[in-house]
């Protein structure tokens, strides 16, 4: 899509480079499409908890801004979330609060396997009961029809994006043509 890319709360910075980076050498899209997160924390664990172990203030949704640049830029925008909807940023607000402040449509990346009906379709359920418009899913791991079937029949207006099995040598280029152009979404 060769989107911007902004991943506005980051942990975990003391065991892992961070998504930013990883996206960034994934892709090899120029230093323009990348924005550095809005909150950088060290510790592995939810921004609520990294933040408060780290004695770093109080992280409040309304406070989280899509930069500038971004939001005036014609090309697509790619908001990264950290960890699930359900993740936690401070005391009260978890990360679907933060999606609907910031009100963009959503993408569930969702494990192929054992354990992604459960977890995916709560999510949906979740999604669905706080009005967020989900914009599909995308299914990471090797291809489970399956699953996907399954998915569909439960919830049969929520289209399934991609399917993305697991590239060992990466070679990502062979992935692309899994996935839909940006105006079928
Ligand atoms: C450490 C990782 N860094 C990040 O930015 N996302 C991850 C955060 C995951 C939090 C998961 C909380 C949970 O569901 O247990």
């Amino acid at each position: 899509w060769k989107a911007n890319y902004w991943k506005p709360l980051q942990t975990g910075l003391n065991c892992d480079q961070g998504d930013t980076k990883v996206v960034k050498n994934l892709t090899g899209l120029p230093e323009d499409h990348f924005k550095k997160p809005q909150v950088e924390l060290q510790i592995p664990l939810s921004p609520w908890r990294a933040a408060s172990e780290e004695g770093v203030p109080t992280i409040k949704v309304s406070d989280v801004i899509i930069p500038q640049s971004f939001t005036e830029s014609e090309r697509p925008l790619i908001v990264e979330g950290a960890g699930g909807l359900y993740v936690p940023i401070n005391e009260t607000e978890i990360t679907s609060h933060l999606i609907e402040h910031l009100d963009l449509p959503t993408i569930l990346v969702a494990r192929s396997g054992l354990g992604t009906l459960n977890h995916t379709l709560l999510s949906i359920e979740h999604m669905k009961s706080r009005g967020i418009k989900i914009a599909g899913i995308v299914l990471n791991g090797e291809i489970n029809t399956g699953n996907a079937e399954t998915i569909q029949h439960f919830a049969p207006d929520v289209p399934i994006i991609a399917q993305i099995p697991h590239q060992k040598d990466g070679d990502l280029e062979s992935l692309i043509e899994l996935v839909p152009s940006i105006d079928k979404i």
